[in-house]
């Protein structure tokens, strides 16, 4: 059993988080560049918690420009255990409504502009993504959104677009009617490849904010109504933040999802062939499975 440390992604609107005992802003180095912000770390209910605010306090990142791969290096690097991202999405489904959260499940990547992987020339590796999120995770996810009286809907595919434009008509109907998307967002893809490759449970937690621009009956989707629907949510987010460390506990077990375990055998390149800089930045990441003997 170790240490659960959790860590928690805040997506549009969200900054900081309030309660937590011992907080501090701690900055964390990382070889791959400077994480969004620091890290606020401190304790909720005797568990250690890490906030990270992915566009930054004041939100001057883009999507595009959120530093994935800092991110989600200076959470392992500081020793998170399981990673929860909240998100402002837009929805594709009637009953995905705003205000609703959904627990992610699956993901289509539609972005383009952004590094995708930890890995490369001098080290290769290739883990799954075949189930992204982890289902322990996930499932406390929901019990704590539920119990803090949010309608919480589990299971959806998140489209993540590369932005920083909302999608046209066509995209949007593309995306809802042929493709099976349930709900739209910007940032999920690639931190969720990231973290698998990482080794840490990831969850995604959806805020449903907009129906997109395919609802004849809600036109085009506008940052103020975003902010608004955020805001009317914002005393339910932080009740079901409170929730998180007595479900998760002090303690965990291996993943029974294997999450902690992603790159056991994804690793091809010979230890001979290996980059000696790019094995030191991976480290953190990687050190598990590169520094045995
Ligand atoms: C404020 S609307 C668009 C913006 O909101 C979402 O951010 P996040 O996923 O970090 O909550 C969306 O992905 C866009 O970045
Ligand atoms: N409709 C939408 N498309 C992309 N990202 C979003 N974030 C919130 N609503 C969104």
């Amino acid at each position: 059993m170790t240490p659960t440390k959790i860590g928690i992604i805040g997506g549009s609107g969200i900054y900081e988080i309030d309660g937590l005992e011992d907080a501090k802003w701690i900055e964390v180095n990382s070889p791959w560049g400077k994480p969004s912000d620091a890290l606020l770390a401190g304790r909720l209910n005797g568990i250690e918690i890490v906030f990270l605010p992915r566009h930054g306090r004041g939100h001057y990142l883009s999507p595009t420009d959120v530093p994935y791969r800092a991110n989600i290096d200076a959470l392992k690097r500081i020793g998170v255990t399981d990673v929860i991202s909240i998100s402002a999405c837009g929805s594709f489904r009637e009953e995905l409504a705003p205000g609703d959260f959904v627990i992610v499940d699956q993901f289509i990547d539609r972005t383009f502009a952004r590094d995708k992987s930890f890995f490369g020339t001098g080290c290769v590796a290739h883990v799954s993504m075949a189930h992204p999120t982890c289902d322990r995770l996930s499932a406390v996810c929901e019990v704590a959104a539920r119990d803090a009286g949010i309608t919480v809907h589990r299971g959806g595919t998140y489209l993540a677009m590369e932005g920083p434009q909302f999608s046209s008509l066509a995209e949007s109907r593309m995306y809802r009617e042929h493709w099976g998307s349930d709900v739209i967002g910007m940032t999920n893809m690639p931190e969720a490849k990231l973290a698998r490759e990482a080794e840490l449970c990831y969850a995604s937690v959806a805020m449903i904010t907009d129906y997109d621009s395919w609802h004849p009956e809600h036109g085009a989707v506008d940052v103020t109504q975003i902010i608004a629907t955020l805001t009317g949510n914002a005393d339910k987010g932080r009740d079901k933040v409170r929730r998180l460390p007595a479900l998760l506990g002090a303690e965990r077990d291996l993943c029974p999802c294997g999450c902690d375990r992603a790159l056991e055998f994804a690793i091809m390149t010979a230890p001979e062939k290996r980059d000696p800089a790019l094995v030191a930045k991976l480290d953190a990441v990687a050190g598990r499975v590169l520094n045995r003997g």
